[in-house]
């Protein structure tokens, strides 16, 4: 099974583009997905964030409030490793989950959107990586506009994560989304086209049909030397 890495920075573009994914039916692994459902009321991960956060964090619902747990942990960054700190073994599971289920259904390539995949070091996991890349201005501004955010809560946001230069000078496929949706669509055929290439060995013996075939084969040789004995 081929596990590509999808990456970027906050408003780079990464739904946009893995929605691209979804739809030429590629399954997708979306982490902040996997990382709302752990901060579901009463779930595991919510009792650790409310025990260390205080219910201040909570709606009268008893729902995490998340936009008051963003601003107190965008604008500090003590606050904001310790939620991670606390999230983070939950988020990882969630994700081998996932990715055990595609395995199962038989998926031969999938994508995992992660936000922080170089931050939380998963990306020795997932090849090729993918970076949605997007200038500072363009990022603040699709921020700002997307989430109604004053540009100083959209720089705290930015600031919270490694920078997407860097990100950039890691991938091994980059997607600039500066522009338009016109040539983020002209430059995702491309990609997908690279991601859709024949399995190396090592991906083909990782996906659920190469298990298979090396049970097989196990199991037929074993035969073939009860035979001989
Ligand atoms: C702080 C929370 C409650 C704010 O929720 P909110 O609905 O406003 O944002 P949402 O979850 O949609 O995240 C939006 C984007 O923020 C960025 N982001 C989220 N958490 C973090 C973090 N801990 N550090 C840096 N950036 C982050 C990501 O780019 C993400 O795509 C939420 O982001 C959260 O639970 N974060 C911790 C979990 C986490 O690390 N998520 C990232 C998945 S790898
Ligand atoms: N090429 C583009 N042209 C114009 N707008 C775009 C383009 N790509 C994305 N956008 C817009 O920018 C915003 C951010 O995009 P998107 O939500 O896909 O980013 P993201 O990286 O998934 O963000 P997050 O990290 O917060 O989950 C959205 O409002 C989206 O519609």
């Amino acid at each position: 099974m081929r596990i590509v890495g999808l990456t970027g920075g906050i408003a780079s573009g990464k739904s946009t583009v893995s929605n691209l994914f979804k739809a030429n039916g590629i399954p997708v692994v979306d982490a902040d997905v996997i990382a709302r459902n752990v901060l579901k009321k009463g779930s595991g991960g919510w009792k650790r964030v409310v025990a260390a956060f205080g219910e201040e964090i909570l709606l009268p619902s008893r729902e995490v409030d998340r936009p008051k747990l963003g601003q107190m942990v965008f604008s500090s960054d003590s606050k904001r490793q310790l939620l991670n700190k606390l999230m983070a073994p939950y988020i990882s599971s969630g994700i081998f989950w996932e990715i055990l289920k595609e395995w199962v259904k038989g998926a031969k390539v999938i994508v995992v959107d992660i936000p922080l995949l170089f931050e939380a070091k998963m990306d020795k996991w997932t090849k090729p990586i993918v970076v949605v890349w997007v200038s500072q201005e363009t990022q603040l501004t699709r921020l700002m506009e997307r989430d109604g955010l004053s540009e100083e809560d959209a720089r705290n946001r930015v600031m919270a994560q490694m920078s997407l230069d860097l990100k950039r000078g890691n991938a091994d496929i980059v997607i600039d989304n500066n522009g338009g949706l016109d040539e983020l669509h002209q430059q995702f055929d491309k990609v997908l086209s690279e991601i859709r290439r024949p399995l190396t060995w090592f991906e083909f013996w990782r996906s659920r049909q190469g298990a298979f075939s090396i049970l097989g084969l196990v199991t037929s040789g074993l035969f073939v030397c009860k035979q001989l004995n």
